[in-house]
């Protein structure tokens, strides 16, 4: 079995293709318009699959855009989304620069969470750190400089 792709839904798709491709870098590779169904699919794959040409093998994210308005809250049993960075201090200063809250700075250089405009939650983590779980992540606070 193979993790193909995580599905958010969004209620504003220019809102989503500005946050996750101009601000967070990725690509979109599909698109898929059903009129009858009335809704949108987007799926975008990550930089670094996109340039080793691997977004095709790679887990994507599918945006579900609902043409007819709904509301969506948040399922708490849903947690976040995770991306390994190459520089989270610049990515995070850029994100800042383009109006992006980073709810919790990446105050140890590891980790760092952001959200998405539909509120969707989003982890960030350097680069050679990701895989190694360190504690007490809990005592960086979500205020101040970073
Ligand atoms: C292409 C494949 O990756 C899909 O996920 S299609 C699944 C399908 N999606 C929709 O019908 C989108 C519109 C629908 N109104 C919605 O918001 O999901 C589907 O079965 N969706 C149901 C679901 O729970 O994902
Ligand atoms: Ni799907």
């Amino acid at each position: 079995m193979r993790y193909l792709h995580t599905m958010v839904r969004v209620k504003d798709l220019d809102e989503s293709l500005d946050f996750y491709c101009n601000k967070l870098g990725m690509t979109e590779v599909r698109r898929y318009e059903n009129e009858n169904g009335r809704f949108t699919l987007i799926f975008l794959a990550s930089s670094d699959d996109v340039e080793k040409g691997k977004a095709d093998s790679s887990p994507v994210l599918e945006l579900t855009y609902n043409w007819d308005p709904e509301d969506y809250d948040g399922g708490r049993n849903f947690g976040h989304l995770a991306y390994e960075v190459d520089n989270i201090y610049e990515l995070c200063a850029s994100l800042q620069e383009n109006g992006v809250t980073i709810n919790r700075p990446p105050r140890d250089g590891r980790m760092a969470f952001i959200r998405s405009p539909d509120n969707i939650s989003i982890e960030l983590l350097q680069k050679g750190e990701a895989l190694e779980i360190k504690e007490p992540w809990a005592s960086m606070s979500n205020t101040g400089s970073w």
